[in-house]
């Protein structure tokens, strides 16, 4: 741009002013095309030079190109420069050119070129940021690469052979902060509904990181403090009977602007190519909306920094957050996110091979490691969603969150790798199972595998719908025997209705993993054989789903192991009191419980010890020992 600024109204949106007086005839602006191509509704053009190609009525023509088919006149068809983006994409899809013109001469076909084009373009601003991304980031540990795909845009890979378990990155957070959608939390220490505010900004800040925290452990004096005082942008009380607190969704954001500022270099070259979905987040106009009010208008209003941040850039930084951050939580418990610009290339799978711990007590440092072992260039894939739900649930998670249909081996498989977790049963035959035709399109019907039953997508989401209520209603029961022996009524009333691998049933069996042992009347000193044998089988049930959909070192499994070794222990000792095992089984068994910990610990001791996670590997280490010394101290005459 030569003497022109861009500037924002509120009659046109953007547009164009001049920067200093011009006279007339001079030069204002001078730009070369981000992309061209044929005009639509155009005749068949060659797509290197544009000029129109006869074509036999069949559609017939020698001017095609060698590679694609697509029409490429005689003096073009060895150097087509313009036509090189689609020419790969059309050869790789094997999309062929059917050379329909209409009554009129126009050829719809050819009408794609231009919007390609724009888009390789995209890719192609994207892919210069790939090649900045594998130089820059100097991180502690990495064993990856960045590669580029139409399909998942940059994605990492494992740049060598990695072990399960193994180290593949770490990298400390760009910023960190409280999630959207949130209630009125601290903005030090992230405890929920504090009453207590910030003495110099009026903000929400608890007693303690008042007085007590060091400075440059306070986020909130560190970083929006001053910017809200200085211009006086007043909080808010939140209104009783609100849920949610939205004027507290500016400070994430906030955050990472004021981070950009700090970190030029590492914004421009690690967080602006992160993907944002800008047309996609658009289309849902209402929430569109409520960011650009609640977000980029009060920041640049109230908050007076329209003249360090412009609109676009604001909701750029909330496409993503939104897209890329992960979920974490503080060394109490609680929750918040965080932007790990390099980690958050990582690919989504509903099998992830990659597992991360994030670590309070290092500035809340990401860890990646690999749950399997791992080839060189092997995809590094983790989970943007639960891999407990099923792929319904999945993907609409992933469509609504994330802005891309999963085309995971797992989504477009209906049995869901065997496993059956989105099955229901067959209302018409006995022993057949209803699968959905195409499980990742949304109306899909679901038919019956053994007889030709079939129903609509619609029929299916209300039994699911109905079905979930239940178990929703169950969970939200206080901790006690009822809720144990409702979950329990549930999951009998839906063996008719579900397969007993079926995420809903799952569910419930965790629920119950959790339960029995620890709710008054079925503590664990209280179970019978028979329900210390109960929990064993519900164990292994979940154990064996998490096989498939969390294979190698998953943290659900290590929880479940945990939950399983008590009742095998309990059920060796009674047994050999009761003179049903002998001493060598009696040890045989124990010694199965000693796996199952010295497992657990093998999968939990990265977690951060402060974490519900941490503090259960240092319990189960715990166990570990006891165990193997009454093992040890058994002596050889049992046998
Ligand atoms: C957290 S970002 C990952 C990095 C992103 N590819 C980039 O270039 O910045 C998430 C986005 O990557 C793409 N993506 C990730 N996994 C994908 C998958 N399995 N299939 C299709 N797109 C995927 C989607 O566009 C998604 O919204």
């Amino acid at each position: 741009m030569l003497k022109a600024r861009l500037e924002h109204d509120s009659v046109y949106g953007r547009c164009l002013a001049t920067s200093e007086p011009v006279e007339s005839g001079e030069v204002v602006v001078e730009e070369l095309p981000f992309a061209y191509g044929p005009k639509r509704d155009s005749g068949i053009v060659c797509l290197g030079c544009y000029r129109y190609l006869q074509f036999g009525e069949d559609g017939d023509s020698l001017d095609r190109c060698e590679l694609c088919d697509w029409p490429i006149c005689g003096n073009c068809v060895d150097d087509a420069a313009d036509h090189r983006g689609e020419c790969e994409v059309f050869a790789a899809a094997r999309v062929t050119f059917a050379g329909n013109v209409s009554e009129d001469g126009v050829c719809p076909q050819l009408d794609c070129i231009t919007p390609l084009r724009c888009y390789a373009h995209l890719i192609i601003a994207r892919s210069m940021s790939v090649a900045a991304m594998t130089a820059t980031p100097a991180l502690d540990v990495n064993r990856t690469a960045v590669e580029w795909s139409p399909v998942y845009g940059r994605y990492l890979t494992a740049s060598e052979p990695v072990q399960r378990g193994e180290l593949l990155i770490e990298e400390q957070p760009f910023a960190l902060g409280p999630k959207c959608n949130g209630y009125v939390l601290c903005l030090s220490c992230y405890r929920p509904e504090v009453q207590e505010r910030c003495a110099l900004c009026g903000w929400p800040l608890c007693g303690p990181c008042s007085d007590g925290e060091e400075e440059e452990e306070n986020h909130h004096l560190q970083l929006e403090c001053s910017v809200l005082r200085a211009a006086r942008a007043r909080f808010y009380e939140m209104p009783a009977g609100s849920k949610y607190w939205p004027q507290l969704d500016c400070i994430m954001p906030l955050r990472v602007l004021l981070a950009k500022e700090a970190q030029p270099e590492r914004w421009l070259n690690e967080v602006a190519p992160m993907e944002h979905h800008e047309l996609e987040r658009r289309e849902n106009a209402d929430v569109w909306h409520a960011d650009r009010v609640n977000i980029a208008q009060y920041l640049r209003g109230p908050c007076k920094l329209a003249d360090r941040f412009s609109e676009e850039l604001i909701m750029q930084v909330v496409g993503v957050l939104e897209v890329n951050a992960f979920e974490s939580r503080t060394s109490q418990g609680y929750p918040l996110r965080c932007l790990f610009p390099y980690t958050g290339i990582l690919a989504h799978n509903c099998v992830p091979n990659t597992a991360r711990t994030i670590h309070p007590s290092e500035g809340y440092k990401i860890r990646l490691r690999a749950m399997v072992d791992l080839e060189e260039g092997q995809q590094l894939q983790h989970s943007y969603t639960y891999t407990l739900d099923g792929t319904a649930q999945r993907q609409a998670h992933l469509r609504e969150g994330k802005y891309f249909v999963c085309s995971c081996e797992r989504c477009l498989d209906a049995s869901e790798l065997q496993t059956h977790f989105s099955s229901l049963k067959c209302g018409q035959c006995t022993e057949g199972w209803l699968l959905p035709k195409q499980p990742t399109v949304v109306e899909s019907s679901w038919s019956c595998r053994s007889c030709d039953y079939s129903t609509s997508a619609e029929d299916v989401r209300q039994i699911v719908c109905a079905l979930q209520a239940e178990v929703n209603a169950v969970q939200a029961l206080d901790m006690g025997p009822k809720r144990l022996e409702e979950a329990e009524r549930l999951l009998r009333k839906y063996k008719s209705l579900l397969h007993p691998s079926h995420y809903i049933a799952t569910s419930l069996q965790q629920l119950l993993i959790e339960m029995y042992g620890r709710v008054q009347g079925y503590e664990m000193v209280q179970l019978t054989d028979q329900l210390l044998e109960r929990k064993a089988i519900l164990c292994r049930d979940v154990l064996r789903v998490l096989n498939v959909f969390e294979p190698g070192l998953s943290r659900a499994r290590a929880m479940n192991l945990y939950e399983l070794h008590v009742p095998l222990v309990l059920l060796a000792k009674s047994g050999f009191i009761a003179n049903k095992l002998t001493g060598g089984e009696l040890r045989g068994q124990l010694v199965d419980a000693i796996d199952l910990l010295k497992e657990c610990v093998e999968i939990l001791q990265h977690e951060d010890q402060s974490s519900q996670e941490g503090i259960l590997c240092s319990v189960a280490r715990q166990a570990l020992q006891q165990l193997t010394i009454s093992v040890e101290g058994l002596g050889s005459e049992l046998d």
